[in-house]
């Protein structure tokens, strides 16, 4: 999907959250958002995934307005993720019920991811009593099982091992791969961005202020805020 993001303005009160002119993001392609906490990095997923409405502008998705159509090739993972109270098992069929797929498949689909994302062990348990990291995973499970056309990831290792953000990785870029989806993903770690993505959208108190491929942004950024922001997070997660 492309999505293109035109004069966009998210307002809280008189406080201007998002203030973005023009961001155009292409098919097939892996974006990582970056940016200090509070740049809006949250509030524009939300909206280009129809949770959240801008006070101005639109997004288009293959050049057409978002609709409830579009909306249902799309996937959102929250970075607090809500689970139902059910089990794993039937949390994460939730989105092929929802579009009428018939049982079998279900099963088999279903079946398939959990194994993929090593929770097979926990299929039949209560989602609301799984710990954070558990719970992390079963709602990705829960995104990407019905292979949406866009995915978008809020911090979606925050809570993981680091034995099992590969895994994860491995996961979004498969189905980036295989489905030439658009993948946005908001991450605080930057070496996980220079893994997978191809571009970054660096955002600070609303604006965009460094938007294009992860390696030339790090390399060759002379802007303070970006440098600072990516030496001091590369520092971190390289010790
Ligand atoms: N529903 C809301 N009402 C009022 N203010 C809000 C609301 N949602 C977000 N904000 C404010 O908008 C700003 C941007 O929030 P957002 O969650 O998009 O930031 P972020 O870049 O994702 O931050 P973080 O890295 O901490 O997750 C923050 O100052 C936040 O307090």
């Amino acid at each position: 999907m492309d999505i293109k993001v035109s004069n966009l303005k998210k307002q809280y009160g008189n406080k201007i959250i998002l203030d973005i002119e023009k961001l155009e993001l292409k098919s097939g392609k892996i974006y990582g958002i970056i940016g200090p906490n509070g740049a809006g990095k949250s509030t524009l997923l939300k909206i280009i995934s129809g949770l959240e409405e801008p006070t101005e502008g639109e997004i288009t998705i293959n050049g057409e307005k978002l609709d409830n159509i579009k909306m249902k090739h799309i996937t959102y993972s929250n970075q607090k993720p809500y689970l139902y109270r059910t089990t794993v098992f039937n949390n994460v069929s939730y989105p092929l019920k929802f579009r009428k797929i018939n049982k079998e498949n279900i099963n088999s689909t279903v079946n398939d991811i959990l194994r993929e994302f090593k929770i097979e062990h926990i299929k039949e348990q209560q989602a609301v009593r799984l710990s954070g990291g558990e719970t992390q995973k079963v709602a990705l499970a829960r995104a990407l099982v019905f292979n949406p056309r866009c995915i978008l990831l809020d911090e979606p290792t925050a809570n993981i091992d680091p034995d099992y953000i590969d895994l994860i990785e491995k996961a979004v870029i498969k189905r980036n791969k295989k489905n030439h989806c658009t993948i946005l993903i908001i991450t605080h770690n930057i070496s996980q961005a220079r893994r997978i993505c191809d571009e970054i959208i660096f955002l600070d108190k609303g604006k965009v202020i460094e938007f294009g491929d992860m390696k030339d942004i790090f390399t060759n950024s002379t802007n303070n805020i970006t440098r600072k922001f990516l030496d001091a997070e590369y520092c971190v997660f390289n010790k």
